[in-house]
């Protein structure tokens, strides 16, 4: 688990909302979504499918296409301190300064700079990202070619070179076509071309999960290193919250759209605040500490057209009480001691009595007794 503090505010996502107008209905699948990025940060985003993950993070990046629309919100960018310096020698690459900025409101071409200068994009294809009729070389050159103008030939060369490397394959690839890697390669090569221009932020959207185990973990601690070493922040999105205890500094747990849980990867795992969170949490095996009985979550989320009064896992959770059918549980610290461990659920609530104690064991016993019912 990720341990060093990382405090400096890179991105401010506030009250993020977003919308598909299908045909059946309006879907409502990020709601007033807030959180922070810090410089350097890895942030998991976990849930089960549907649950907006996607939909978040490419909103974050403004990605998202017609029928989906960012129906309010805001996204502040704080470039690096050093920016100015480096807007000396690449102004004419640079699009955004070093004043913070929104997201949403950059022109069309400011858009485009700052996608590709600050915040890049792992898709969970590589084999869909990657150019089948390019060399992995020829694709890392070509996004220096236009990026970074002034580059001359030779020094695009050494660079994408040094880019293979950095994510562990041969230098002698580089003119290797994506069909003659295997498929960790060539998720490292889809890594490769996310480095190429340095970005500040890098959204990686289950880049894993096409991978087999053994390749999948490499592939992680390959992403882990490199955040480190070249303090890139990252947004990583999987449905597999237990790959996130292990690479993630920060989890955001989201349910229906909204986050319902949001704090350190430490604290999320030894200590899940929400029903949801623990249910998730046991639906994967350990990769370490003690083997346990595994339960999944019982019942399917709810329909994001029409979603319910109150809590939005009410129809699922196995302590359910009153309130929880018709007031809006907001995102507090679970408790005092631990004011950046954030739950959106009553029991947590001092105004709403539940009269229980929500603990591990209380979870574990409800879940089973829930499971005893079915
Ligand atoms: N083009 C679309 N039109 C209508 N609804 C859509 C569209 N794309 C996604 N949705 C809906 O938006 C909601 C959020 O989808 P999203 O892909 O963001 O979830 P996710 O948590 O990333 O899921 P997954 O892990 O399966 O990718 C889902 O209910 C989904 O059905």
């Amino acid at each position: 688990m990720a341990t060093q503090t990382k405090t400096e505010t890179l991105l401010e996502v506030k009250n993020l909302s977003v919308d598909y107008f299908a045909a059946s209905g309006t879907v409502h699948a990020v709601r007033e979504v807030s959180f922070t990025l810090n410089r350097g940060e890895i942030l998991g985003l976990a849930g089960e499918s549907g649950c907006g993950k996607s939909t978040l993070a490419f909103g974050v990046a403004r990605l998202l296409r017609p029928p989906a629309y960012i129906t309010g919100g805001e996204v502040i960018y704080h470039p690096p301190a050093s920016r100015e310096e480096q807007d000396a020698i690449q102004r004419s690459s640079r699009k955004t300064g070093s004043e913070p900025v929104d997201i949403m409101r950059l022109s069309p071409a400011e858009l485009r700079a700052f996608r590709w200068n600050d915040l890049a994009v792992v898709f969970q294809s590589a084999m869909n990202s990657l150019n089948p009729v390019m060399s992995i070389g020829a694709q890392i050159m070509d996004v220096l070619k236009t990026h970074r103008p002034d580059m001359g030939s030779d020094r695009r060369k050494k660079r994408a070179a040094e880019l293979l490397e950095l994510v562990g394959i041969a230098p002698d690839r580089l003119k290797s076509y994506p069909h003659e890697l295997s498929g960790g390669m060539r998720q490292r090569a889809a890594i490769a071309i996310a480095l190429a221009l340095n970005p500040e932020i890098i959204i990686m959207d289950e880049p894993t999960t096409a991978l087999d185990v053994v390749v999948q973990r490499e592939i992680l601690q390959l992403i882990s290193s490199l955040c480190k070493e070249l303090s890139t922040a990252l947004i990583f999105i999987t449905h597999d919250l237990s790959l996130l205890i292990e690479l993630a500094d920060k989890i955001a747990i989201m349910y229906a759209g909204t986050m319902i849980e949001k704090s350190s990867s430490v604290d999320i795992y030894t200590n899940p605040r929400h029903p949801y969170s623990f249910g998730l949490l046991n639906s994967f095996p350990n990769l370490r500490g003690p083997r346990r009985k595994m339960a999944g979550i019982p019942g399917t989320p709810p329909d994001l057209r029409h979603i319910p009064t109150g809590c939005p896992f009410q129809d699922r959770c196995p302590l359910v009480y009153d309130q929880c059918r018709s007031v809006v549980p907001e995102l507090q610290p679970a408790t005092p001691e631990k004011p950046n461990q954030l739950v959106a659920c009553h029991l947590y609530d001092k105004r709403y009595q539940s009269g229980v104690t929500p603990t591990k064991e209380v979870f574990a016993q409800r879940y089973e007794a829930l499971a005893g019912r079915e």
